[in-house]
């Protein structure tokens, strides 16, 4: 639901629910502070609650991004109905802290001084991000986390006010952020939606309901898949492959209003695959050509306080261009991959073109929407879920 005041948001330079609509309708799309200079930012930190301090987290140390792991594990994001957590993997959050040009002080944490307890924590990295034809370099603000017994003390604003500080410090004025909670003031709202692949553990674990009159057995009728992907000339991508899928994705997502800019380091860094993190496929024809693409990213959830089962595996839809291949085919192959290596449930957004395939690939509508930031930049119209084609671990 949305909350009648924001008494942080309305502080910051975001759109605002109640900013006059640009009578002129010309109003241009761009920056909503007055222009910065590295010079004008604060050098000092923001202060903290007496008792706690900053601590910038290193995930290639091992001891630390198992601190991390361990917070996120059990304070992190559940659904509605507090049944899942999400419990991104150590190897996870090593992937998606760490691309190029990535700022180890940007990755931040704060501890109790005495113990040393890490008790919050929330992340940037950097991103070249098209919206509606300005492109704007930026960082991408994820893993925002407060202890459940730190909640409501109003630590959220200054963990978010020293990130922005950190970037402002290296000329950095625009963030795109997500989250599944309404904030001033979204510039698009995507629906989740879920595909069953093994129904049997999704029922029994409640996150979804026999349909009325259809027997188990039906349902898992209706859920089966090959065991094997149906696209000739499918197989994961290799770094060979790098400057052509780099290509191949760049004039696909040229095609939405916001999207990412992705240069070849960053396509080997987020698409080359690793085991239990991100898996890509491409599609590579007769003569050696790359002609399509699918990728999907491994992000279980802790079924809370259930004594069977611990975890249910899910993947979640990344960046998939078919350009040869029908989508609707390209997209039951990834079903039919995420299945063979054990996944419970396909999740995907209806971003990109994917509200034409999620019904005829059997996806259920979810029982949520994720909503898309941008920190001090204003566009003139809200966008729609199809003219988004970013994605956001
Ligand atoms: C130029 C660079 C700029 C970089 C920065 C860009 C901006 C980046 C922004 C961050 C993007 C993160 C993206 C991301 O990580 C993906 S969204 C996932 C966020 N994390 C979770 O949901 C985990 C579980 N929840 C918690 O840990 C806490 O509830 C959190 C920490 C969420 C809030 O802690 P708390 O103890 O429950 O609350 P207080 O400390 O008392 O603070 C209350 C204030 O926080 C506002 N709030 C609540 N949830 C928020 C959310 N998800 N984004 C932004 N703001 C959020 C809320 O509206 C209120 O402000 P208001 O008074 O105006 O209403
Ligand atoms: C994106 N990234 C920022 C993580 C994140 N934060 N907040 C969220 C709210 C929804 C989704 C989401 C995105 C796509 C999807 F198919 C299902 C989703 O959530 C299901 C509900 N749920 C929440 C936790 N466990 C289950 C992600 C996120």
């Amino acid at each position: 639901e949305r909350k009648k005041t924001y008494a942080f948001w309305e502080t910051q330079p975001v759109a605002q629910f109640n900013d006059s609509v640009s009578t002129s309708g010309s109003a241009e799309d761009g920056p909503i502070d007055a222009p910065k200079t590295v010079a004008d930012v604060r050098q000092e930190p923001y202060n903290l609650p007496e008792s706690f301090v900053w601590s910038t987290c290193d995930v290639n140390d091992t001891k630390t991004v198992e601190e991390v792991y361990q917070l996120l594990t059990m304070n992190y994001v559940e659904d509605d109905e507090a049944m899942f957590r999400f419990n991104y993997s150590q190897e996870f959050l090593q992937w998606a802290l760490q691309p190029p040009g990535y700022q180890a002080n940007w990755v931040l944490g704060v501890r109790v001084s005495s113990s040393g307890k890490l008790v919050a924590f929330i992340t940037g990295v950097p991103a070249t991000v098209r919206v509606r034809g300005k492109e704007v370099s930026m960082v991408e603000i994820n893993f925002l986390c407060v202890h459940k017994k730190l909640r409501a003390k109003r630590l959220a604003p200054v963990l978010i006010k020293e990130i922005t500080r950190r970037v402002n410090l290296r000329g950095i004025w625009q963030a795109a952020y997500t989250a599944g909670v309404v904030l001033p003031k979204p510039v698009a709202t995507a629906q989740y939606w879920h595909r069953s692949l093994n129904p049997k553990k999704l029922i029994s674990v409640g996150f979804s309901r026999l349909a009325p009159r259809m027997t188990l057995a039906r349902t898992l009728k209706l859920y089966k898949l090959p065991d094997q992907p149906q696209t000739p000339g499918l197989r994961p991508l290799t770094a060979q492959d790098v400057p052509q899928v780099t290509q191949l994705l760049s004039q696909y997502l040229s095609t939405y209003e916001l999207a990412p800019i992705f240069t070849e380091e960053e396509v080997l860094h987020y698409l080359m695959p690793v085991e239990g993190v991100i898996d890509t496929h491409v599609v590579e024809d007769a003569d050696g050509k790359l002609t399509d693409m699918l990728s999907f990213y491994t992000l279980p959830s802790t079924i809370i306080g259930n004594p069977t089962y611990k975890t249910l595996k899910a993947a979640f839809m990344y960046y998939t261009v078919a350009k040869a291949t029908p989508l609707q085919q390209l997209m039951t192959d990834a079903l039919i991959l995420a299945a063979k290596k054990g996944h419970d449930v396909f999740n995907a957004l209806d971003i990109f073109e994917n509200d034409k395939i999620l019904k005829d690939l059997k996806f259920g509508i979810g029982d949520g929407r994720l909503r898309y930031y941008l920190y001090n930049w204003r566009v003139a119209q809200e966008l729609k879920a199809s003219q988004i084609g970013l994605v956001l671990l």
